[in-house]
């Protein structure tokens, strides 16, 4: 894995846009991670076409499902051979024992804990009582005993997870660079530097990139911050 923590969010619906995309900020990123949308949309073709640049392929699938449904989708995308995987951490422990023992060994597997566009409320409106670092370092706990490399939280858990869990791998998204442009549907935000001064090992950057006027140079001045 490469020394940059930058992985791209090519959240962008066209398979030649995501790959144009992709190449431009090449230089300036660590790797590229595909969810939901680019997956659903494209499938085992578009990410081998991804493959293509050369970067590693974080596939953010967040699995969440019965432990046997989970394991035999792992086995099925380890053709893809992704560097980071993510599945849901609410899915109990069977399914994430079951999840990393399907997955290939150089492939990390990370547990979403609290999704970084909720809040308190949110948390509330769902029957979870806690907030959510509570119920982040919660799931941490869970997802460490159950063998996996490491988990999904906010910058502003990751510090804390850090503490009790020293060689986990933290992968944080909700990040946005001081400068005033919108949070979108994030609501638990901090900088990229403030992500990697508390512990991230892994920054996940979407729109402050790929919906800028000039991307290369949205992902060079974040670059510059770290
Ligand atoms: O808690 C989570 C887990 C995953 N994500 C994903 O990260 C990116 C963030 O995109 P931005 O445009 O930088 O907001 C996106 O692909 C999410 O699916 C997350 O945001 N929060």
């Amino acid at each position: 894995m490469s020394n940059n923590p930058i992985y791209l969010a090519l959240d962008v619906p066209r398979l030649d846009a995501a790959e144009t995309l992709a190449r431009k900020v090449a230089g300036h990123i660590g790797g590229i991670k595909l969810g939901l949308e680019f997956f659903c949309a494209h499938g085992h073709h578009g990410v081998h076409e991804l493959h293509k640049l050369g970067l590693p392929i974080f596939l953010d699938l967040k699995l969440h499902d019965i432990p046997n449904t989970v394991a035999a989708a792992m086995q099925a995308i380890h053709v893809l051979e992704p560097a980071i995987v993510t599945i849901h951490a609410a899915g109990g422990r069977a399914m994430m024992e079951d999840a990393k023992a399907a997955a290939g060994e150089n492939c990390k597997v990370v547990a979403v804990t609290v999704l970084t566009s909720l809040d308190d409320d949110d948390l509330t409106a769902i029957g979870v009582q806690s907030d959510p670092g509570e119920q982040a370092l919660r799931l941490a706990d869970l997802a460490h005993s159950a063998g996996l490399d490491g988990i999904v939280c906010s910058g502003h858990e990751v510090g804390a997870v850090h503490k009790q869990w020293k060689d986990g791998f933290f992968v944080v998204p909700g990040l946005r660079p001081d400068d005033g442009k919108g949070n979108g549907d994030q609501k638990r935000i901090v900088t990229p530097r403030q992500a990697r001064d508390n512990g991230a090992s892994v920054l996940v950057i979407g729109r402050p990139i790929s919906r800028a006027e000039d991307p290369l140079a949205a992902a060079r001045a974040i670059e510059a911050t770290l």
